[in-house]
């Protein structure tokens, strides 16, 4: 597969709003999408710095409580911090089967909307070195 560029690096915090708040005060970086993806139980917002693409992406779980839901899975286990690396590709399909033809295991074997409305899937961290890896396929 081809990596165009780094999308986004996701971070899972405890509070979103005081997140924001901090990315934007304290690091000067600009909040440029918000939204609570009610399906997978998490709410997100995407900062970038003056003048890059790339985004941080701040993740909080909406219940965290919820044992079942990845992000506040880890929050309880691991604590806030880097949680995925997502690098954009031209085409998601493609790129999932070269992955799984190198013995990489995948944790989406078909791509599925995400934030922004992208396509996007994830490899399991144990085939990249401990990094969970995101593809994203920007929407047309
Ligand atoms: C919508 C969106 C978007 O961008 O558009 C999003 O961001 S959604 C973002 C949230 N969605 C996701 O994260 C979906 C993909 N993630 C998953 O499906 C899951 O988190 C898995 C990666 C399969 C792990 O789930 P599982 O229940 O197996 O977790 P677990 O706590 O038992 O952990 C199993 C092993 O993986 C490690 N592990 C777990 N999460 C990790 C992470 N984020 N980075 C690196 N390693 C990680 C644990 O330390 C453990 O290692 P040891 O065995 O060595 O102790």
């Amino acid at each position: 597969m081809e990596t165009q560029n780094i999308d986004h690096i996701g971070v899972v915090v405890e509070n979103i709003d005081k997140a924001i708040e901090f990315y934007t005060t304290k690091l000067g970086m600009k909040l440029v999408h918000r939204e609570d993806l009610q399906d997978r139980g998490i709410k997100v917002a995407f900062l970038t710095g003056t003048h890059g693409e790339t985004a941080v992406e701040l993740l909080e779980p909406i219940n965290h409580e919820d044992m079942n839901n990845t992000v506040a899975k880890f929050l309880k286990s691991r604590g806030p911090g880097l949680h995925h690396l997502a690098v954009k590709v031209e085409n998601i399909e493609k790129s999932l089967k070269d992955l799984e033809s190198n013995g990489l295991q995948l944790v989406d074997k078909a791509p599925r909307p995400g934030a922004r409305g992208h396509l996007v899937a994830f490899v399991h961290p144990k085939s990249v070195m401990g990094v969970l890896l995101e593809l994203v396929q920007p929407r047309e």
